[in-house]
């Protein structure tokens, strides 16, 4: 009986022993192609970057999870140079003109992860193809020209800067004389009415509501197209993102009750027609078959313009809203500014008047692109079916491109102390610079909604900043004289993560600021 029982055992052991053998001889020879295959036919060898990106680029993604894929790239490219292998396939780019080479034709695509954000549609952001992506912006280019944006500056005033004034005075009577305000939430709620107002015809009025949960929706979307482009076999497990995918049904219904109720007015003429807003394009359009958008076209573009149109804007003027908090000097030129050209407080500044009059505060709104991008790490794109040239490197074909634009926006070459909030290099002869700055990205897919997005800049910051005092809260840790040694010794800003857009991590209690009137 226990000589069984030993023999028994003892043959199980053998057995396990073999197969252990057998999977460390597997592993062994697995190994040994890797290294015989890296060697002899990787054709990224050459390109600099950390061992394991030429097996895995599972470290970069776990860090673009993390929302560290600005801190993590920088590492990189400091240590490896301008270009640097991130994984098998994937490079990161950091200097400005290999950016321009990518992004200056349709030539290098953007990668596959697009379109694995993509809802059931292709639309003008998530598109590889040029022919769909010329179309659509054709298509919805007349919102975002000049006579496209002069004929709705009225009504971004109206749910912009106007509302905002009402609500802080209304704020400010309430809490005698002083209201405590939560910037980041604020911009956020005031670019939400706007962009609604001009892809859906009416605002959310999240700004009186303090919130409206479409735009929770809206980011419920961001992070499942982000989830999606990251992990794009999650689309084939719809439970795991069930809450998320529920809020975009939401807001997929809410867009077609938009399209509805425009359609009506178009058809019994009471649509103005001067008015020239971003669903008023996409309806009236037709695809070179000579039919009209179907409701799932036009629903995807809309549902993306309030991807693209509400935080990017908001955290573009969170930044500037901080940066004015740590640099007072550059605060109180701004004001000095504002306060010489347009001292009546009853005079709305409008966005021809802050381009014509107030170069300062201009130059640091551009300078504050240039230190924060809002959008950042996810400009991807293919190096093309012919492979491309680079300043020092040749790409092969197929080949991911990741642009790290914060990185070319510390160029040393371009941008002399990179770290430094200099308003002044964006002034007088400096403005030929702002061509430089890939904050918008650049060449054929460069944003459309840029000068929307001025627009409610320029309108919003010098209004409020000549009527108002700001002051940040006594126990704030961002102040001018905490200093960031990884800055340069400039003052420390707020810590950031960056999902699509590059978000404060405090928000709710450093984003904080109190407001009064000016006497
Ligand atoms: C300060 C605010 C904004 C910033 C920093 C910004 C930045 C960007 C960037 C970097 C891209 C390129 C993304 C890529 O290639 O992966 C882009 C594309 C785009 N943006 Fe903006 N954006 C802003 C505001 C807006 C607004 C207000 C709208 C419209 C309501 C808008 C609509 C778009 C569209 C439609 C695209 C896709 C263009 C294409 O692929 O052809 N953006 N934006």
């Amino acid at each position: 009986m226990l000589t069984d029982a030993l023999t028994y055992s003892f043959n199980k052991i053998s057995l396990i022993a073999n197969y252990t053998d057998l999977i460390l001889k597997l592993l062994l020879l697995y190994a040994a192609f890797l290294i015989i295959y890296y060697y002899h036919y990787d054709q990224l060898k050459y390109i600099p970057g950390p061992w394991w990106a030429r097996f895995t680029h599972l470290p970069y993604v776990f860090q673009r999870i993390l929302g560290e894929n600005d801190r993590y790239s920088s590492k990189l490219h400091k240590k490896y140079g301008s270009i640097v292998r991130v994984g098998p396939n994937e490079i990161s780019l950091s200097n400005t003109r290999d950016l321009k080479i990518i992004l200056s034709s349709y030539k290098y695509p953007k990668s596959k992860s697009y379109t694995h954000a993509e809802p059931r549609q292709s639309n003008i952001f998530t598109t590889r193809s040029e022919d769909f992506n010329r179309m659509r912006r054709r298509q919805v280019g007349p919102a975002f020209t000049k006579v496209g944006l002069d004929s709705v500056e009225d009504l971004v005033l109206q749910v912009g800067i106007k509302s905002l004034q009402k609500k802080i005075n209304l704020e400010i009577d309430k809490g005698n004389g002083c209201y405590t305000m939560n910037y980041y939430k604020t911009f956020q709620n005031l670019t939400s009415d706007v962009v609604a107002e001009l892809a859906f015809g009416r605002s959310f009025n999240a700004i009186e509501k303090d919130g409206f949960r479409v735009v929770d929706w809206v980011h419920s979307s961001i992070l499942t197209s982000s989830l999606k482009a990251i992990f794009p076999f999650l689309k084939y497990f719809p439970f795991v993102l069930r809450k998320l995918e529920k809020d975009k049904l939401n807001l997929i219904f809410y867009t077609f009750n938009a399209i509805e109720k425009r359609k009506k007015l178009l058809e019994t003429g009471q649509y103005k027609t001067d008015q020239i807003d971003i669903l008023h394009m996409y309806m009236t359009a037709t695809n070179p078959d000579g039919n009209k958008l179907s409701y799932y076209e036009i629903i995807s573009e809309i549902i993306f313009m309030l991807i693209a149109g509400i935080d990017t804007t908001s955290v573009s003027m969170t930044w500037l809203f901080h940066i004015y908090s740590v640099y007072p000097n550059v605060y109180k030129k701004v004001v000095d500014e504002i306060n010489l050209h347009f001292p009546d407080k009853n005079y709305m500044i409008t966005y021809k008047d802050a381009q014509d009059k107030l170069e300062y505060f201009v130059a640091t709104v551009y300078e504050c692109l240039r230190l924060k991008p809002p959008v950042n790490g996810v400009l991807a794109r293919d190096s093309s079916s012919e492979g491309v040239q680079l300043s020092n490197a040749y790409i092969p074909k197929n080949v991911e491109l990741l642009l790290y634009t914060e990185g070319a926006h510390r160029n040393e070459n371009l941008w002399q102390n990179p770290e430094h909030f200099i308003p002044e290099r964006f002034m007088g002869e400096g403005k030929k610079y702002i061509k430089e700055l890939f904050a918008f990205s650049s060449g054929v897919r460069i944003c459309p909604g840029r000068n929307l997005a001025l627009m409610e800049i320029f309108t919003v910051m010098p209004n409020i900043l000549r009527d108002y005092n700001f002051k940040p809260l006594p126990n704030s840790r961002y102040s001018p004289t905490n200093l960031d040694p990884s800055r340069d010794y400039e003052p420390y800003l707020l810590r950031d993560k960056t999902f699509l857009t590059r978000i404060p991590i405090n928000q709710g209690e450093e984003c904080v600021t109190m407001v009064s009137h000016k006497n």
